[in-house]
């Protein structure tokens, strides 16, 4: 017991896609075997997705709900009879027959009438409150985590369900959501995985209890990466690893920009600049709290498990006392040669090859990233002049935030002031707020924009990369509405046409990032 209490903790998130399906669990089972050889592993799973996210099983409970509120349907029993079909058809094809296949079958049936009796009383007060909406999407991580924990057992690993929905005991003001919520997240959870012996892998659901104020609106879609993250601060893990489908963080959206180069390492503040701004690989909030522990965050591609994938170090962070450098860090707690091809079958051990900042040595002149934001809408206030320059400011954003409005980036004269908004407005609002604008100034509102982001830890230093930056927009005819450096010493913004968005992307990529700029 006393050698495997010495072990490394790693906790393991895996993406909906990553679970999706029978043969996905049997590959992360593999996954996760292979990484007991070395490691404690506490697997946080997500809401089984079979395709993508959009098609997921969190957005079919969540389209249920509406439903639920719909006069005269019943159509939100048909999707919960497609969600238990799935389940079910899932621990058919990855479960092998014996106790624990009993068990989960019947568990997987419980859970699906409870979601039932749930949705249906909801339907008869006709309400549900943000509350219970998170009660609903709570089924997606819970059947997921339930059928994993029963597929390890059935191969004889020492696999521990555990569902978080009790996690929040306590009563916390929705308003003041702040670090003294997370550290008492965090208590909890060591508190409950404490009760785990060594020997036994707890199956975590990424759901992490009703939050106040509702666990979408105050954390959002993507919630498990923070409880993975929460969880590893709790448990001292050496390292959290987010497993999804893609190898890792890329120097753009590999969907968008074909020569895209994926980083082996990255800044928590290059990382968290790039998920605010459109290249949301981790939850955003995910970082904040891993950089307080100083936790390495390793993205991985469970559907290719030999890549390094992407390491967000933190800064100052030291490798334990087995490694010298990041190169030579792994989880596993022995120092590994650089690895072969051969060598790279056994996940977790990998070795990042690259410079501990996210720049290879010959790079360290350029920025990190570029990634755009769609869907962004433009408002350019100017003032009527009939208040000081501070009232014009307090009452635009006052306005703002009686509606519920965040503004991603702001540029401002005395009395001119051009915002874009972060994406999915709601129209309502916005009509709203603008009819309480149009008080203090004239207003223009701009649509179809995207916000490019530079982003860099190096640009603190680099001279002339702005310039660049705009010069390689405009020698491609990018028509540019608003700039806006210096909130971010390592993010350059700027908004531009939505319809120019991609081709910019692409020029300032290879321009700007990969250095293939020509005169
Ligand atoms: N800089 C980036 N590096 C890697 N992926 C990025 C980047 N910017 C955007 N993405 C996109 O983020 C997505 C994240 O991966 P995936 O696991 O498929 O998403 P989800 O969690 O939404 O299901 C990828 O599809 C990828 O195209
Ligand atoms: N299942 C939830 C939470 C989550 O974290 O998802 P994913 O791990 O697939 O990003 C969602 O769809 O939002």
């Amino acid at each position: 017991m006393a050698r495997a209490a010495a072990r490394p903790i790693v906790v393991q998130k895996y993406g909906g896609t990553s679970v999706g399906s029978a043969e996905r669990m049997l590959e992360v089972s593999n996954i996760v075997k292979s990484s007991l050889d070395h490691n404690r592993v506490i697997v946080v799973l997500s809401a089984m997705s079979s395709t993508k996210k959009a098609e997921g099983t969190t957005s079919r409970l969540l389209e249920a709900a509406k439903e639920v509120l719909k006069p005269n349907s019943q159509r939100y029993l048909d999707i919960i009879d497609i969600i238990e079909e799935g389940h079910l058809k899932t621990v058919e094809n990855a479960v092998t027959k014996g106790p624990a296949y009993d068990d989960v079958v019947r568990d997987v049936k419980a859970e699906c009438q409870r979601l039932r009796s749930f949705m249906s009383a909801a339907e008869v007060i006709d309400e549900i409150s943000p509350r219970s909406r998170d009660v609903m999407i709570s089924t997606g991580e819970k059947l997921s985590a339930r059928i994993f924990a029963a597929l390890l057992q059935s191969q004889g690993v020492e696999a521990v369900y555990v569902n978080l929905d009790k996690l929040v005991e306590e009563q916390f003001d929705e308003k003041a959501i702040d670090q003294t919520f997370y550290d008492y997240l965090t208590n909890r959870l060591t508190d409950i995985l404490g009760k785990c012996t060594d020997t036994q892998v707890p199956i975590v659901t990424g759901y992490l209890g009703p939050v106040p104020g509702s666990i979408l609106t105050t954390i959002g879609r993507g919630y498990t990466d923070l409880t993975a993250a929460l969880i590893a601060v709790g448990v001292k893990a050496q390292e959290v690893q987010i497993w999804k489908e893609v190898d890792g963080i890329f120097t753009a959206d590999p969907r968008k920009a074909p020569k895209a180069r994926l980083l082996s390492s990255i800044s928590p503040e290059e990382a968290a600049e790039l998920t605010y701004y459109g290249s949301e690989v981790i939850h955003p909030f995910t970082m904040e709290q891993v950089i307080r522990a100083s936790i390495p965050i390793r993205i991985k591609n469970a559907f290719k498990p030999e890549g390094n994938g992407t390491v967000i170090v933190p800064d100052g962070w030291r490798p334990p006392q087995h490694a010298e450098s990041i190169e030579d860090f792994t989880p596993g707690g022995t120092r590994i040669p650089k690895p072969s091809a051969a060598s790279l079958s056994t996940p977790p051990h990998h070795a990042p090859t690259s410079h501990p900042n996210g720049f290879a040595e010959d790079d360290e002149k350029r920025p990190t990233a570029v990634t755009i934001k769609d869907n962004v809408i433009v408002l350019n206030v100017h003032s009527n002049r009939k208040s000081v320059s501070h009232g014009f400011f307090a009452h635009i954003f006052l306005a703002l935030d009686r509606y519920g409005i965040v503004v991603d980036l702001i540029s401002t004269s005395e009395v001119h002031v051009s915002m874009a908004l972060s994406p999915n407005v709601k129209e309502v609002k916005l009509e709203r707020a603008l009819i309480e604008l149009r008080k203090y100034g004239t207003v223009d509102v701009i649509r179809n924009m995207a916000i490019l982001s530079l982003v860099g830890k190096q640009m603190r230093n680099m001279v002339g990369i702005a310039g660049l930056m705009f010069e390689t927009l405009a020698k491609h005819n990018v028509n540019i509405e608003m700039i806006s450096q210096g909130a971010s010493e390592i993010n350059i913004s700027c908004v531009i046409e939505e319809e120019s968005a991609q081709a910019a992307l692409r020029a300032i990529h290879d321009e700007c990032i990969l250095g293939e700029y020509v005169e």
